[in-house]
């Protein structure tokens, strides 16, 4: 009680400018500066070396730490270029946070934040981690600084009260009106939502398939508001979001897409999870199955499987002696995933949470293990579950450094250790990244 009346009667520094040098980057797209009274700063349109002019953008005197922009560059680094994106900057579009970086500055930026959430959380070296330090692009994404990759397969676009559709400013509700958002894959890019009247509309959610031609808008309505007519510049189906149950609904067209991995059709349903990236799924089950080397009539968990990419990618090097659970909550990506592995006799998948889920199948044993948590990462319980079955192998995939070093710690009190870590840039332009490690039981590799 006596901590929120302090807080809500600290004085707010939102506007206030400071001249700071920028130090270390961080997770979450920003780097580390102080203010002159010793005040942390997390300054986003910044790189470290440089000396900005910083302004405040959150926070309040006392506070922890302060967010803010740096709105003038004094210092620029090398590895600084004029933004590619006209939308991007202090204040406007929240979508990229590396705009104002290299390419190849941003993998090294990505790549000092996982080294730095290793060595905190985990306790490891890139040495221990078995990690060269480097964060790859996808294939076809090395271009030149200027030029950016269209990657993004999905693109969430927020509509303001005028019926325009655009992207929503870093930690805002705010609309910035956009006429293109450079990232999107052509085949989001092609449906021209930005040149349409979405009245009515909160979101609109564009999705272009890799591998199939299929397109669809998942459209999710303000309280009372009618659908507009869909009208793009080519076909595509078209879902609504329930306002009340916030559960997905047809209201045209076939209500999933086909997305195509390591060479089989996977069939997923609005609102389930596929990796946005169209190089991610087959540049994930590479490195997965070279960390895991799968061997005829093994058994395998596959966790957080969604509709069953790793599962089937293991189903199908296994063999028809070797057998793979996978479990998954969400329950339309329960039904898309027994669908896409109906091929696999010998391919199980339970719905529900991997923590409540997994102890109740009562296994004991098992010879590899693939998981792929969601940001929040397993979480201790799961691990030490994991950690007593006794896997050859285990291949975690990461979309969270910190999440994955936090686990990466349990399995070592489990018994394991990391054998490979790998370092994939499937989110160009922002702070994300996406890591795969391999572990192995410590006693076999010590
Ligand atoms: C990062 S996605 C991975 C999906 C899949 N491996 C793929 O590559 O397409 C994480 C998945 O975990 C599911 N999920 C989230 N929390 C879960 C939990 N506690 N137990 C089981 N599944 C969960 C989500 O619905 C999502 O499908």
């Amino acid at each position: 009680m006596q901590a929120e009346e302090n807080t809500s009667r600290a004085r707010s520094l939102v506007g206030t400018e400071y001249e700071v040098e920028i130090g270390p980057v961080a997770h979450g797209g920003h780097c580390i500066a102080r203010t002159s009274e010793g005040q942390v700063l997390f300054v986003r349109h910044a790189l470290p070396g440089e000396r900005v002019v910083a302004r405040v953008t959150e926070g309040e005197e006392g506070a922890r730490f302060l967010r803010a922009d740096a709105v003038e560059i004094l210092d620029a680094s090398k590895d600084r270029i004029e933004a590619p994106c006209p939308f991007a900057g202090p204040g406007r579009c929240g979508g990229c946070d590396w705009q104002h970086a290299k390419p190849g500055a941003q993998r090294r930026l990505k790549a000092e934040v996982i080294a730095e959430q290793l060595k905190r959380l985990a306790g490891l070296t890139p040495e221990e981690a078995g990690w060269d330090g480097t964060v790859v692009p996808a294939e076809g994404d090395k271009l030149p600084a200027g030029q950016v990759p269209q990657w993004r397969t999905r693109v969430q676009y927020a509509v303001d009260a005028e019926g325009h559709a655009g992207l929503r400013r870093h930690r805002s509700h705010e609309v910035e009106r956009i006429d293109h958002c450079m990232i999107a894959a052509e085949g989001v890019s092609e449906l021209g939502i930005e040149k349409r009247d979405w009245a009515g509309m909160e979101s609109v959610e564009a999705i272009a398939a890799t591998g199939s031609q299929d397109r669809q808008v998942i459209l999710t309505p303000r309280p009372g508001a009618r659908l507009p007519l869909v009208e793009l510049d080519r076909p595509v189906s078209v879902m609504r979001v329930d306002e009340k149950s916030g559960g997905v609904h047809r209201v045209h067209g076939r209500p999933f897409v086909r997305e195509r991995a390591d060479g089989r059709t996977h069939r997923v349903g609005s609102g389930g999870f596929w990796q946005v990236h169209p190089k991610a799924a087959d540049t994930l089950v590479t490195a997965v199955m070279q960390g895991l080397l799968p061997r005829k009539g093994e058994t395998a968990l596959d966790l957080y499987c969604g509709v069953g990419l790793f599962a089937g990618a293991l189903a199908d090097r296994l063999g028809e002696q070797g057998a793979v659970l996978g479990i998954e909550s969400g329950k339309r990506a329960v039904e898309d995933a027994r669908h896409n592995l109906a091929d696999f006799p010998r391919v199980r998948i339970e719905q529900g949470k991997v923590e409540s889920v997994l102890p109740r199948t009562g296994i004991t044993e098992v010879d590899l293990i693939v998981l792929d948590p969601p940001r929040a990462g397993a979480g201790r319980k799961t691990v030490e579950h994991l950690s007593s079955l006794g896997a050859r192998r285990i291949a975690y995939v990461a979309c969270d450094p910190a999440a994955l070093a936090r686990d990466l710690g349990y399995f070592r009190e489990g018994g394991y250790r990391v054998r490979t870590l790998r370092a994939f840039d499937l989110f160009p332009m922002t702070h994300h990244v996406e890591c795969v490690a391999i572990l192995e039981p410590a006693a076999k590799g010590s």
